[in-house]
């Protein structure tokens, strides 16, 4: 056991960082007479940057590697950590945050997109270590247990959020490939003794070169393989192009390249170079030379056209135009600056992409401003079947009602960088034709597939333990919730097949009399869960990794209007507690908002209720009544919170923004402390500060209102400077003196 308790509030990037310089200052007044101690630990971006090159900085610039430091502390029973979201970087975004640190004086080697040296080729490693989502499934060593707490709910029902409404024409829909995709060509089993495997690529002249030498399997694991071909790939992206074309929508595209960070940037690459064939084709010369990369998307072509001669420059320009003339409308993620859907392979993420397109009647942007139906091009056909079974819903029953909507709750397996989310180091894009095999320690061949070039193969690992415990906590959260469960597994597919026999024989283990838990195939478990969600039902979604991250961001925007006010706790397998705030991400259209006009609509509620949970583990881990006893009234100020609507608003001038919500916050949990009587201490210790901060509401009020409307400095964006990050986001003078005073 640790010193004393402690619980580690990470330091991440974006909007949840800016909205820590404000909060985190009120949590260690609140915390630091009670014996407990409040630390960050660096896992920005920058941070995780600057970590991995101690030789080439100076010792005052180095930093140790906190997120190694924080996947090791998750191993431990008195682990509790609050994980903010943080930036998981596209190639475009780490670039953008090499240069900003090299320009603060960090001599870090640029990103070799195509490493020769050895010095290159070990920056690279260290910067593909960085890239895509490489933090949570570090922590993630635990399952998920994802739902909207009470509160939140009723706020919800009492004050709708706004819904776009739904009608039985809309022309939005989801195209998915069907075949010769993830989904079709899977392979999967369960090896029954522990054992260390090994990937090949055997080319047609019967060479074998090896991709991947050992990984090792534990008993009991789940091992998949299965292959997205190429040609049928692009096949499909013309027919959707076309299509897209035809029936007047707007073309997009949901992926989710950061965490899948090896097959769907590639993927992206193809829906990109399909889109604009014609212009690579005719330029094809120029963009080798300039070595664009798709995979990085458009914006790759459009960064580095921008050193060509002028002339050059402007016939690329005039044939880009061209293609945007003649091809479908495309989906914008900014109109304003003509950036598309197809720009940055990370603007466009599929769990937050599709329920924004839902909430908003199945409508994108278009180029002009304009809201326009879509077709949602999802290229694997694992997933999509379960967006496209929410359209059709919305289209037959309308939109969904926040006032009279039940809830889905999720738990998710998600430990130990379970399936699909674990595979980027087992995914490979094939180079030749051949054949893909994976063979046992005694040399036997356990799965194979045969692959043409540019197919893209994968393996995916699921370990026993973490299944046992999903189980465990779906039955759990069936018992607490009085709610019926539904595994979203598909026996038609190879690796739910594996699952769904663990699932039978592991819910054995449990008491299950009176509970309704079921397994339906994921289309079908979204109807019936949909059909429940109507009529004012709950019903827990009991789900694999990538569900688990779609659906916590899908019910929520639907249900409370965002997955930021989401409740997200990982009960960490061997004991600790990892509590991860809300379920969205790091908002960066947030940061552009508070630079350009001091206003930040980052909503906290996620923090709010994570630290709570934290709390209450903490009082259970070390028996502290002082956490006890802060959980009870941080859980009173959350409810007082939502009841009096203290959320920030959206735009500037329309009220408090994230600061306001912070004072909020910490009026109403200090009158929480004041008032109760379990702790005289605490007692004694905040009436005062409950009266001061009462007192200056209005002046605290209007000091935080006073800086909104102009730009704000902060000094960076990836790595912002502390000192004025923290004059910024503290701007009233009497709040901080009253916490200093704590
Ligand atoms: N756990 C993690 O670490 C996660 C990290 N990410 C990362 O975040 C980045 C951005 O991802 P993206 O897909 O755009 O998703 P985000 O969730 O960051 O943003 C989507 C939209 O959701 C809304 N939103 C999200 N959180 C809040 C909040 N607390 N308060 C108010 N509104 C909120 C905002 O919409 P609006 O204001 O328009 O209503 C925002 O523009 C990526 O780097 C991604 O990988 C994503 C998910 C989880
Ligand atoms: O880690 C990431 O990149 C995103 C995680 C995520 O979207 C989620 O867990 O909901
Ligand atoms: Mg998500």
């Amino acid at each position: 056991m640790a010193e004393a308790p402690t619980i580690i509030y990470t330091k991440t990037d974006e909007a949840p960082a800016l909205a820590t310089y404000s909060f985190l200052p009120i949590v260690q007044a609140f915390t630091k007479h009670s014996g407990i101690a409040v630390e960050t630990r660096d896992i920005s971006l920058a941070g995780r940057i600057i970590a991995h090159f101690p030789e080439v900085l100076t010792p005052e610039q180095r930093i140790g590697d906190a997120l190694a430091e924080l996947g090791a502390l998750t191993l431990e029973p008195e682990a509790n950590i609050i994980k903010l979201p943080n930036i998981s970087a596209s190639v475009p975004q780490l670039k953008a945050a090499i240069a900003e640190l090299q320009k603060k004086g960090y001599t870090l080697p640029d990103y070799p997109d195509a490493p020769s040296t050895d010095a290159e080729k070990k920056a690279r490693a260290a910067y593909d270590k960085v890239k895509g989502s490489a933090v949570n499934p570090v922590l993630r060593e635990g399952n998920s247990d994802r739902r909207a707490p009470k509160a939140v709910k009723d706020y919800a029902r009492k004050h709708p959020h706004s819904m776009g409404a739904w009608s039985a024409d809309s022309q939005t829909r989801v195209g998915t490939m069907g075949r010769d995709d993830f989904f079709s060509n899977e392979k999967s089993l369960t090896v029954s003794a522990a054992t260390e495997v090994k990937i090949e690529f055997v080319g047609a002249d019967g060479q074998a070169t090896v991709l991947k030498e050992k990984t090792p399997l534990k008993a009991g694991e789940i091992l998949d393989a299965t292959v997205l071909r190429k040609k049928a790939l692009v096949a499909f992206l013309e027919t959707q192009i076309a299509e897209a074309k035809k029936t007047g929508v707007l073309f997009s595209v949901h992926l989710k390249a950061t965490m899948m960070k090896v097959s769907d940037p590639i993927i992206f690459g193809h829906v990109v170079k399909t889109f604009f064939k014609d212009l690579i084709t005719k330029h094809s010369a120029v963009l080798k030379e300039l070595g664009v990369d798709f995979n990085n998307g458009f914006g790759d072509l459009v960064a580095k056209i921008q050193n060509l001669p002028a002339d050059k420059k402007a016939a690329i320009e005039a044939d880009i135009q061209a293609v945007y003339a003649n091809g479908p409308a495309i989906a914008m993620v900014n109109s304003d600056k003509g950036i598309t859907n197809l720009h940055v392979p990370s603007d466009v993420i599929v769990d937050a992409s599709m329920p924004a397109m839902i909430r908003d009647s199945g409508k994108m942007w278009n180029a002009k401003g304009e809201r326009q139906d879509a077709l949602a091009v999802i290229p694997d056909s694992s997933y999509a079947g379960v967006y496209e079974a929410v359209i059709e819903f919305c289209k037959k029953h309308g939109a969904f009602d926040p006032r009279t909507m039940g809830t889905v709750p999720n738990v998710g397996l998600m430990a130990q960088a379970a399936e699909e989310y674990g595979s980027h180091n087992k995914t490979f894009e094939i180079p030749a034709a051949g054949t893909v095999r994976v063979t046992d320690a005694s040399g036997a061949v356990l799965l194979e597939h045969a692959v043409e070039p540019g197919d893209i193969w994968r393996a995916c690992q699921t370990k026993d333990a973490p299944v046992r415990d999903w189980v465990k906590l779906a039955v759990h959260r069936a018992r607490a919730a009085h709610t019926p469960a539904v595994f979203w597994l598909d026996e038609k597919r190879a690796h739910d097949a594996q699952i769904i026999a663990k699932v039978n024989t592991y819910l054995k283990h449990h008491d299950t009399g009176g509970l309704d838990i079921r397994i339906l195939a994921p289309a079908a478990a979204c109807e019936f869960t949909l059909e429940r969600l109507k009529d004012g039902q709950d019903t827990i979604s009991v789900t694999g990794n990538v569900l688990r991250d779609y659906l916590t961001d899908l019910f929520p925007i639907l249900e409370v209007g965002t997955s930021a006010k989401m409740l997200s706790i990982v009960p960490l397998m061997n004991g600790g507690g990892l509590f991860e705030t809300g379920a969205g991400g790091s908002a960066p259209k947030h940061v552009q908002q508070f630079t350009e006009e001091n206003f930040l609509r980052w909503d906290s509620l996620g923090e709010f209720f994570a630290l709570a949970a934290s709390f209450e583990h903490l009082s259970e881990t070390f028996q502290i009544a002082k956490a006890k006893v802060l959980a009870d009234t941080l859980d009173e100020a959350n409810g007082k919170f939502l009841e009096n609507d203290k959320s920030p608003a959206r735009k500037v001038g329309a009220g408090i923004d994230n600061r306001g919500s912070h004072f909020y916050l910490a009026l109403y949990w200090a009158q929480a402390l004041a008032a109760q009587t379990k702790d005289a201490d605490l007692q004694r210790l905040f009436a005062p500060v409950a009266e001061k901060l009462a007192a200056n509401e209005s002046k605290i009020v209007s000091e935080l209102i006073a800086v909104q409307g102009k730009p704000a400095d902060i000094g960076g964006y990836y790595k912002p400077d502390e000192a004025k990050t923290s004059a910024a986001m503290r701007p009233s003078a009497t709040l901080n003196a009253i916490l200093a005073g704590i």
